[in-house]
């Protein structure tokens, strides 16, 4: 069926809807990555967005039952160049049409995927439409400023806290919509983790007495969480902690820092960043649409973006307190940045030992 995405500027493009055909509207952005459309539809990050791909051939691998990173997809729509009709692995249990059908997202496909990304880079992300119907500019208008993606972290967070058991150092979780891969993450270094709503308290947080503190990944404005960043304030003062995307950016709030919108975001699975120390470059994977704009006075910079040379990881001067802008679990990605967990047990063991 044809269909349109219509953006806010009044721009057209024009393809063929696939998935679950439906009017719906989001922030348009763009993943860089070849791979990885599993995960990033299922990565609470996205909740609410329309992503599209820049690689033109997506879905050749299909989809399998063991590549998600939370409970289903996220996204609103996704849009691509071309999707495979016939995709082939050895995992492969569906196709990403069926898939999309059966969760309820929309799919728009044969659309000029680079020049859309190129309108987004120039003019930066904007909201937009995927219609099979074209709307009125007025239309369009009452639609986009229907749109409310603020606040999205409540509504991917777990209801209840629960235990992922381990031998190894515990971990206090808050989870602002983690993906899975960041558990596993923590397993896999031996971790129990006990993971906690965004709506908990400090108090109940440090009530379990953990060893360290996370902060996870998690969708929309930092600066919409003011009363996660005041529970942010004491557990950096109380517990060796850690923060990732959305964590890293509420852990520099608290800390005095500032953070600002970025004109059009980094998400994909091969962006590279410089650990500072190291004076090495690893490929990382990244989505986020925020970034940190001023370092607290008690904070240094870690690792910096070789795109854009925006801050990628904060350190704090005195207390072991770190984050990072990119995603060390990868899912999608390369796993060369895991040494961040590594270097969090190895604080965590440290700080155990001198206690
Ligand atoms: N992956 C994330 O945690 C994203 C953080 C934040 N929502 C941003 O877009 O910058």
């Amino acid at each position: 069926m044809r269909a349109y995405l219509q953006l806010e500027n009044g721009m057209i493009f024009e393809g063929t809807a696939f998935g679950k055909i439906q009017e719906i509207s989001g922030e348009v952005v763009f993943n860089t990555g070849m791979t990885g459309y599993q995960e990033l539809m299922t990565d609470p990050s996205y909740y609410g967005q329309i992503v599209t791909m820049t690689y033109p051939l997506i879905g050749n691998y299909g989809i399998n039952l063991e590549d998600f990173e939370s409970d289903g997809p996220k996204i609103r729509a996704l849009i691509v160049r071309e999707r495979s009709k016939s995709p082939s692995n050895f995992r492969c249990e569906m196709d990403l049409d069926s898939y999309l059908k059966y969760s309820g997202v929309t799919g728009l496909e044969g659309i000029d995927t680079r020049a859309l990304t190129k309108t987004i880079r120039e003019k930066g992300t904007m909201k937009g439409v995927i219609t099979t119907r074209m709307l009125t500019a007025t239309e369009l208008r009452k639609k986009l400023g229907a749109y409310d993606n603020s606040k999205a972290v409540y509504k991917v967070t777990t209801k209840e806290s629960y235990i992922v058991e381990g031998t190894g150092k515990h971990v206090a979780v808050m989870d602002f919509g983690i993906k899975n891969n960041i558990i596993e993450s923590f397993k896999e270094k031996n971790c129990k983790v006990t993971v906690f709503p965004a709506t908990a308290s400090w108090e109940e947080v440090l009530g379990v007495n953990p060893d360290g503190v996370f902060l996870s990944n998690g969708p929309g404005d930092p600066k919409d969480y003011m009363d996660i960043i005041e529970n942010v304030k004491v557990l950096v003062d109380k517990k060796p902690t850690i923060g990732i995307c959305l964590g890293h950016q509420l852990i520099a709030l608290a800390l005095g820092g500032e953070t600002k919108k970025l004109k059009f975001g980094h998400r994909g699975c091969n962006h590279p960043v410089k650990d500072i120390k190291q004076d090495r470059v690893y490929i990382t994977s990244q989505n986020h649409g925020y970034v940190v704009t001023k370092v607290p006075e008690s904070m240094e910079v870690t690792h910096v973006s070789m795109n854009d040379e925006s801050i990628e990881g904060l350190r704090h001067k005195d207390k072991p307190v770190m984050s990072v802008q990119f995603h060390p679990e990868a899912s999608p990605g390369p796993s060369d940045s895991d040494y961040i967990f590594e270097h969090f047990i190895e604080v965590l063991e440290e700080v155990g030992h001198n206690a």
